[in-house]
């Protein structure tokens, strides 16, 4: 059983332990210089043979049982690093000590010299926080660069990135804006507990599509203050109302939902393929054209009155102030009422505001990529999570009781706020917990920019892809003792103290981990909290107490049938 071989770092139950456990894990050691390695690239890196029939079942494997589950078994049979060579490779090409001292260049097919899958904490600190220069950028899937041309927060890497990681990441890591965005997200989810706890009789419900819906409304309002109405759909298909027509439904909404579909079905398809498909006029490519569109002209629509309703209340409260008296300072007084005035109400202000170093604003187009990116990257994510909380809670009826005491003593019946998650940790393992048994993006793979070797003595060539699985790490009995067991008392006390910094890693780590990180571990609790305050949850489908997992793009549980459970008041 690992213990903490980095310095032993709490991930904290408290909003501000989360923040800093995020922020230490964001690669701030980037530039460090990598460790001094046992044994440069003198371990023999385990992997099938290009041309064996091990080497296809192997790879049949990713196709069937998805890169998460190949990536587990890989783990199983060839240990915590494997290496799949590319077989265009010529014998001849130095590897090991050899590579990392010549520092060759990559020999490029489909974007990888070789796929190497790392599961091991040690490791992965390394690639994440030691070497991260080596490893700043994300290995994208063609589909990508087709969307998004190398735009967005999402599909971007060096220069680009950083510049909108830096302008997008403060608003999610304010502790002003994340208690109004978290003011958003208990009014949504007491709006669906209302619409619950109303009904006549316990009733039976996909879970996971409801917190798909009020997700979404949380993300629509906190993003650009956009109603998608979807609590609303909740309260309409609990009641058995009927479902609105297409031509009801909002346009945005009907984009949002398209994209993201036709995205999890060509995600893996690669670009020689695309171009063709796209030149034969497949229809998946010309709806996931149309669906940009929509949200492409919205987004902007929006930007444009925002832009000018900024400039406005910025003027209102500079004539305002000229003319009015008696602050005991004239100019504090001024830049007060005018922050006051273009006090920001979702996102889509703060980035409007914000300039990088230069002083610079972003472009409408880059502020449409990046808050597209942002409400891609943060609705099913947090949805799945918040499901599969909920469900995970209510399969373990000791850690229901446990749960429900916190939030009864702490809360006293009222509705939880940002401020109060400090005051509840249970709360916060049984969300960890459930990210760690059920992560909503299952790998995080970086490119090798230069060769390089891991601290367990595996060499990386240069133009590697490194897979990192949060899945597989998360199940592994190297890692975790009783891996499959939902006990979120790992996550408390001298047991959270003692865990790895790199063993838990549900938002990635380094400079390409999750933005949203903090945002989502609180939306996720509040969700729960609000909900199980006032309802009782049964699972119905699947009984087990684990749930069966399936991924496209994210963790998506239509695919395995839904989280069907009956509902009823506490
Ligand atoms: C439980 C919910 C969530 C999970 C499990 C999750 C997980 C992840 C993971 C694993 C990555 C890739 C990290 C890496 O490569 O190291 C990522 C990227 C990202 N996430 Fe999240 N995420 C969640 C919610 C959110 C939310 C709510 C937002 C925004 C409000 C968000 C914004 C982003 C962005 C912008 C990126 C891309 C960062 C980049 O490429 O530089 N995420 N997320």
């Amino acid at each position: 059983m690992l213990q903490a071989q980095l310095s032993p770092q709490s991930l904290g139950s408290s909003s501000s332990a989360l923040q800093g456990a995020v922020r230490q894990l964001g690669g701030e050691q980037q530039g460090a210089q990598p460790q001094r390695q046992r044994a440069l690239g003198s371990v023999q890196t385990p992997g099938p043979d290009p041309f064996s029939l091990q080497s296809l079942q192997d790879v049949g494997c990713i196709f069937t049982d998805g890169l998460h589950e190949a990536m587990l078994r890989f783990s199983q049979r060839y240990g915590p690093v494997s290496r799949f060579s590319n077989p265009a490779k010529p014998k001849c090409r130095p590897s090991g000590a050899d590579a990392a001292v010549l520092n060759l260049p990559p020999l490029q097919l489909n974007g990888a010299s070789g796929w190497l899958f790392v599961n091991h904490p040690d490791d992965i600190a390394h690639v994440c926080a030691a070497n991260t220069r080596n490893y700043s950028e994300r290995y994208l899937p063609d589909i990508y660069s087709w969307v998004t041309h190398g735009k967005g927060l999402l599909g971007s890497q060096g220069d680009y990135n950083r510049r909108h990681r830096k302008l997008c990441g403060p608003p999610f890591r304010s502790a002003d804006l994340l208690r109004s965005f978290g003011d958003v997200v208990v009014e949504r989810s007491l709006r669906v507990a209302d619409t619950f706890t109303s009904q006549p009789a316990p009733f039976a419900t996909n879970v996971a599509i409801q917190t798909q819906r009020l997700t979404l409304d949380c993300v629509g309002l906190t993003a650009f203050s956009h109603d998608f109405g979807e609590v609303e759909a909740i309260a309409r298909d609990v009641r058995g109302g009927a479902p609105p027509s297409a031509s009801d439904q909002d346009r945005l909404l009907w984009a949002v939902n398209a994209f993201g579909q036709i995205l999890g079905e060509v995600f893996i398809t690669p670009m020689p393929l695309l171009r063709l498909m796209d030149k034969l006029g497949f229809r998946q490519l010309r709806t996931l054209r149309e669906a940009l569109e929509v949200m492409r002209h919205s987004m902007l629509g929006v930007i444009a009155q925002r832009r000018a309703s900024l400039a406005e209340r910025a003027a209102a409260a500079a004539s305002g102030s000229a003319g009015a008296k008696g602050p005991a300072s004239p100019a504090a007084g001024a830049a007060a009422e005018k922050a006051a005035a273009v006090a920001p109400q979702d996102l889509l202000d703060v980035l409007l505001m914000a300039t990088d170093e230069s002083g610079v604003p972003m472009t409408d187009e880059e502020l449409w990529e990046d808050v597209h990116d942002v409400m891609g990257a943060g609705h099913e994510t947090t949805a799945t999570t918040a499901a599969a909380a909920l469900y995970a809670v209510s399969a373990h009826p000791e850690v229901e009781a446990k749960l429900v005491a916190e939030l009864e003593s702490v809360l006293g019946g009222r509705a939880p706020t940002y401020d109060d998650l400090e005051k509840l940790p249970y709360l916060a393992a049984v969300v960890k917990e459930s990210l760690r048994l059920y992560p909503a993006i299952p790998i995080f793979p970086r490119c090798a920019a230069a060769a390089d070797v891991l601290p367990s003595g595996h060499a990386v060539h240069a133009g590697d892809v490194v897979f990192m699985s949060t899945y597989a790490l998360h199940c592994s009995p190297e890692v975790w003792e009783d891996p499959l067991r939902f006990d979120p008392e790992r996550f408390l006390g001298e047991r959270e103290a003692a865990l790895h910094r790199f063993q838990w890693l549900p938002f990635g780590a380094g400079p390409r981990m999750c933005l949203g990180a903090t945002f989502a571990m609180m939306s996720v609790s509040l969700m729960v909290a609000t909900l199980l305050q006032r309802c009782r949850f049964r699972p119905l489908r699947p009984t087990t107490q684990l749930i069966p997992t399936a991924y496209d793009i994210t963790l998506n549980f239509d695919r395995t049938g839904g989280l069907h459970m009956e509902v009823a008041p506490r």
